[in-house]
């Protein structure tokens, strides 16, 4: 099969010369940019555990009349952050554009995430963005500027169910805060984006009932439905673009505006644990049809 041109909104040569790395390039959100940046001119290097999808993406892009290579890292071990980054810089002489992808989590109540699980899900989401992002700037953009884009999560209510990836990526929106201004001076702008539910390829990584629940999101989403790949992917490039040259420490939403909603991701369960305080002996009493029916 003919792999046609990612049909991108933004211009032709956007990032020609350029070089891109995107960490978790080889599936979902992260293949959509990959293949949108390549489509864009840029050369992209797609970064993860696993080799198969890499090979694939860039046979993809390859085919699609795009540059692409690949390497294999884990982002939770230094060393190896260290060696991709040396890797790009080396084969590709140059690391214009970062984009931190790479990430996940499971869900699960908060009591029964075993420490291990918890670390693993902060060193994942927040360590790994840091050590990548770290050896971007140290390795090149320090020295040459450049455009670093992290993939956060909508965190901003917290995140029931999904507790550590929910203050791993509120971390990360706050690093990016604190890297904009600290690298400003060094022409390395540093934003983020905050995707909402996107029906990605990474959602089948979940078992049924919890892609159940994702599905029902959608009637919590003033857009009326979850987002695309593509859409995730737009939002990125943008904030990589010339286009976004006095955006920086940003954390842009896209999300179809199911942030905004009060309503939970999840349902409150009716109960009555949660004891009133009235420290006055006029105050009014909530009647009993004001509290929650058992
Ligand atoms: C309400 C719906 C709203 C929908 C919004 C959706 C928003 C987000 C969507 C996405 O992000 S899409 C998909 C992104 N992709 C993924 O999340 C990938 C899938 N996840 C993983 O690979 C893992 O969760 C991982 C932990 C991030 C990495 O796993 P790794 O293989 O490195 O770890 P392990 O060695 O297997 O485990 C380490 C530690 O974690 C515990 N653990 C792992 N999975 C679970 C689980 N499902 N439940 C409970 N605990 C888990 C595991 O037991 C280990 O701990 P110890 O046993 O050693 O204590
Ligand atoms: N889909 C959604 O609704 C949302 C997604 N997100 C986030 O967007 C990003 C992309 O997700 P999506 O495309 O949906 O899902 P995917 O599961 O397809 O993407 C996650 C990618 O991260 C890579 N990865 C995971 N762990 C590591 C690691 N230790 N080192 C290097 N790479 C790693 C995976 O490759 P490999 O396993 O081969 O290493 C995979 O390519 C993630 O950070 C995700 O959490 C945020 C909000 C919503």
């Amino acid at each position: 099969m003919t792999i046609p041109e990612y049909d991108s909104v933004f211009r032709k040569k956007l990032f020609a010369d350029q070089v891109a790395l995107v960490t978790g390039g080889g599936t979902g959100i992260g293949r959509a940019i990959a293949h949108e940046l390549a489509a864009l001119g840029a050369t992209v290097v797609v970064a993860a555990r696993r080799e198969e999808p890499l090979l694939e993406t860039v046979a993809e892009i390859t085919e699609a009349g795009g540059s692409a290579d690949h390497v294999i890292v884990n982002i939770r071990e230094a060393d190896d952050v260290e060696a991709m980054v040396s890797a790009v810089v080396e084969r590709h002489g140059r690391l214009d554009l970062l984009v931190n992808n790479a990430g996940g989590q499971f869900p699960s109540p908060a009591e029964h995430i075993s420490p291990n699980g918890w670390r693993t899900v902060v060193d994942l989401n927040l360590n790994g963005t840091f050590l990548v992002t770290r050896a971007a700037f140290n390795a090149w953009m320090g020295e040459h500027g450049g455009s670093i884009v992290s993939v956060v999560a909508d965190m901003w209510n917290g995140f029931p169910y999904m507790s550590h990836t929910g203050a791993a990526r509120a971390a990360v929106a706050n690093m990016t805060m604190s890297l904009a201004v600290e690298w400003g001076s060094r022409g390395v702008r540093v934003n983020a984006v905050a995707p909402g539910t996107i029906y990605s390829s990474g959602m089948s990584t979940y078992d049924e009932e919890f892609q159940r629940t994702a599905a029902q999101q959608s009637s919590r989403i003033p857009a009326g439905r979850v987002g695309t790949e593509s859409e995730a992917s737009a939002a990125v490039v943008f904030l990589l673009s010339r286009a976004a040259a006095f955006i920086t420490g940003e954390t842009l939403r896209v999300d179809g505006g199911g942030s905004l909603l009060k309503a939970p991701m999840v349902p409150v369960e009716a109960h009555r644990n949660m004891p009133t305080y009235e420290g006055f002996h006029l105050a009014r009493e909530i009647p009993e049809e004001w509290l929650p029916q058992a």
